[in-house]
């Protein structure tokens, strides 16, 4: 059996743009397509689903090999086992949900099928709708019907394309807990294309940056996130993923605690109950988090975590500067400005505390 993993090696040539990327990415999990409009997203997803004649190309499913211009193989798009969602999910007007669901279902053989009718379903929280035409939808819903037909195809890979972006805030909020479960109890994985932060903070484990075609990262979200090199594309949003396990809950505060990982250190978060154990991500901003010399003490600051710096770069505003830290292993950065940063003389190595308000924490 080949190799685990996705491999995606493309060459595209438009008159005026070109896109040229060379992939390793986990074969499992969600890894979110990240970068400005017009930097080649779209272009890499419609690539991998065979929908664009690039030049060279190669690309490898988790042990399947799809294209290699090499040996000229080119599987067609309707051979390839993918499920791909664009902003508009589009669904037939004239079926109701359940014959929309249905018309993906039978065109895969019994035997191949990974994902039921009734576990698409559940999983989508579409039950209700079953009955219903797509024109007696809301945005949110078909986008979730649209999804649910995507993985009754039984898809070894599923395509997102920004399938949140015309919904909006309150939409988005009740859709992301049905991509987070995706995520959880699905092996299938996930190429998800975003402009908004604050979905690739909730979904991705993996990050890629797009720039102008070309990829300028590649890498686990938490350090992608936390890398001082990549300031055009972090930008106002710098911050970092905490992802820790639920160790203690506060019922009078509603606080819950966050045990870091590899670390006894843990992160306060104002939060509804979560059982023990389970686990959490949260986002820390660089703006949210402030830097002591001495611990402090007295302080309406929850999170105090001992921290070693690691490094610096300007932040945008020539007044600010991004400070990488480390606790314990896991990367924390902060936004001070160089008059702070002089005032402590921040140097590589250093020890000393990092602050972060539990109401700034994002989870
Ligand atoms: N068929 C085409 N012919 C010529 N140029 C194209 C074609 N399709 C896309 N492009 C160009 O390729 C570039 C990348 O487009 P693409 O849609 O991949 O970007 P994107 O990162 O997905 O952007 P967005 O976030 O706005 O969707 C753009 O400059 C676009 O104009």
């Amino acid at each position: 059996m080949a190799a685990e993993g996705i491999e995606a090696r493309f060459r595209l040539d438009y008159p005026q743009f070109a896109l040229d990327v060379d992939l390793l990415l986990p074969g499992r999990g969600v890894t979110a397509l990240y970068g400005p409009s017009g930097s080649g997203k779209t272009s890499l997803l419609r690539c991998i689903a065979g929908l664009e004649r690039a030049g060279r190309s190669y690309l490898r499913v988790n042990g399947e090999v799809w294209q290699d211009s090499a040996s000229r193989l080119c599987v067609p798009t309707h051979r390839r086992a993918l499920g791909y969602v664009f902003q508009e999910a589009s669904l037939f007007a004239h079926l109701s949900v359940r014959r929309n669901l249905e018309f993906g279902y039978r065109r895969i053989a019994a035997a191949q099928r990974r994902v039921s009718l009734e576990q698409a379903v559940e999983l989508l929280g579409i039950g209700h709708l079953l009955e219903r035409l797509p024109d007696r939808l809301s945005g949110g819903e078909r986008q979730r019907v649209g999804i649910a037909r995507a993985l009754l195809t039984s898809p070894r890979l599923l395509l997102l394309d920004e399938p949140l972006a015309a919904l909006d805030l309150k939409r988005k909020g009740e859709i992301l807990p049905y991509l987070e479960r995706l995520h959880d109890e699905l092996e299938i994985p996930v190429l998800y294309v975003s402009h908004a932060p604050d979905e690739v903070a909730r979904l991705a484990d993996h990050l890629v940056l797009f720039e102008e075609g070309r990829v300028l990262a590649s890498g686990p979200l938490g350090e992608t996130l936390a890398r001082l090199d990549l300031p055009t594309a972090l930008g106002d949003d710098a911050g970092v993923v905490v992802e820790g396990r639920v160790s203690a809950f506060d019922p009078i505060y509603d606080l819950l605690s966050l045990k870091l990982p590899a670390s006894e250190q843990t992160l306060r978060v104002a939060h509804a109950p979560l059982a023990l154990g389970r686990r959490l991500r949260c986002k820390v901003q660089a703006r949210d988090v402030s830097l002591s010399l001495q611990r402090p003490g007295h302080s309406s600051i929850l999170n105090l975590l001992p921290a070693t710096v690691c490094g610096e770069m300007p932040a945008g505003s020539g007044a600010h500067v991004l400070v990488r830290l480390e606790v314990d292993g896991t990367p924390l950065l902060a936004r001070i400005t160089r008059y702070s940063r002089d005032q402590l003389n921040l140097h590589p190595g250093q020890q000393l505390w990092a602050q972060v308000k539990a109401v700034a924490v994002l989870a």
